[in-house]
């Protein structure tokens, strides 16, 4: 029996994800939670014939606690959206508190699942909640994760699309480092298939994957960010971990995490100068098993590794800061 715990299920994420999650034969129950509507979208997903039992909960009667209760994997995307002009950082005042909130609830009720950190900054929110989860002794470095998975695909759906290649996921492109900006690096050199792409190909899709949700947050003009490709993007980290889970061998995905943690983690950490940072990662059926190195980089990666580090540090520092607060 798998539980999946949903928080901000309400949200222009939380919606599509669980309608997902309702039809994925790995999800047994679902849980919703957010501040509203939760209960309803749950018996709206319920008439779907799927077998996965949706129950939705609101802050009061203890909901929290009763949405978390025996759940396996906690999926984030809790707190509020950018609107033109804002930058992710400008989320963490409002969303810093949401996310220490809601761990410390997984904390104390399901200290054993994975928890999936959708909410921005997801550079920062990650590192709150793994300080959250050791300040109740209960941190597992192989279960905590910030998703970054639409980076990947967005690296895929533009690759593709500069090539005029119709099937966007034949590429498979490593994305590392964090989720904003230059945070973001696309390893086009590392590209599966090998992608010829001229200097300026390179640059402009480099930056559109970094950029990307900028892209969409100017044409929804104050109606939000990325939501529908942002849950079809969690959607496919939370099924990736639930076949590991079950037993399935060769999953491998990007994923933002504690890289001291996790075998061959410690070592990547060390040469980039920050613990936190997206990578490929090998899942087992006790989550990340491997941290895989980052790989032979071309002199222009190399420039926007140095940068996308800098500007990692800083969102790191700040999360655990205000953790320390
Ligand atoms: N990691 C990634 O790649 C991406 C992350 N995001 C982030 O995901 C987050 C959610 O985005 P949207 O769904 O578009 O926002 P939204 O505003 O539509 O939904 C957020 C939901 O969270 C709920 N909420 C707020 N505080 C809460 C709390 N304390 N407990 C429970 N629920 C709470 C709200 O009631 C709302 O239903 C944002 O921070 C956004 O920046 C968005 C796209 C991509
Ligand atoms: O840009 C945003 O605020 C939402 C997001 O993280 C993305 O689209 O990658």
């Amino acid at each position: 029996m798998t539980k999946v715990a949903l928080l901000g299920a309400a949200g222009q994420i939380g919606t599509p994800l669980s309608l997902l999650l309702k039809t994925s034969p790995l999800v047994d129950e679902l849980s919703l939670y957010d501040l509203v509507h939760a209960p309803g979208i749950a018996i709206d997903l319920n008439h779907i014939d799927t077998p996965a039992k949706v129950s939705g909960f609101l802050p009061e009667n203890d909901g929290l606690k009763k949405a978390l209760n025996g759940a396996d994997l906690v999926v984030i995307p809790a707190g509020i959206a950018r609107k033109p002009g804002m930058t992710r950082d400008d989320l963490f005042k409002t969303n810093a508190g949401v996310i220490r909130d809601l761990v410390t609830g997984v904390a104390t009720v399901c200290p054993n699942a994975f928890v999936l950190i959708i909410t921005n900054p997801v550079n920062s929110t990650l590192p709150i909640a793994v300080e959250t989860l050791k300040k109740y002794y209960v941190f597992n470095p192989a279960k905590v994760f910030g998703v970054t998975t639409l980076d990947v695909i967005r690296a895929s759906t533009f690759v593709a699309q500069a090539l005029g290649e119709p099937q966007p996921q034949k590429f498979k492109v490593p994305v590392v480092g964090g989720h904003s900006g230059a945070t973001i690096l696309p390893l086009f050199s590392q590209s599966e298939p090998a992608v010829a792409l001229s200097e300026d190909q390179r640059d402009a899709i480099t930056y559109r994957v970094q950029f990307g949700g900028d892209e969409i947050v100017k044409a929804k003009a104050g109606a939000g960010s990325a939501t529908t490709c942002m849950a079809y993007a969690g959607f496919r980290f939370v099924t990736s971990i639930l076949k590991a889970v079950s037993g399935q061998s060769g999953i491998i995905e990007e994923t933002y995490l504690y890289l001291p943690g996790i075998p061959g983690g410690k070592e990547i950490a060390a040469e980039l100068g920050v613990d936190y940072f997206a990578v490929r990662v090998e899942f087992g059926a006790e989550g990340a098993t491997k941290a895989c190195p980052i790989e032979v980089l071309s002199a222009y990666e190399k420039e926007k590794l140095a940068i996308a580090v800098e500007e990692l540090k800083g969102n790191v520092k700040k999360g655990i800061e205000f953790s320390a607060l």
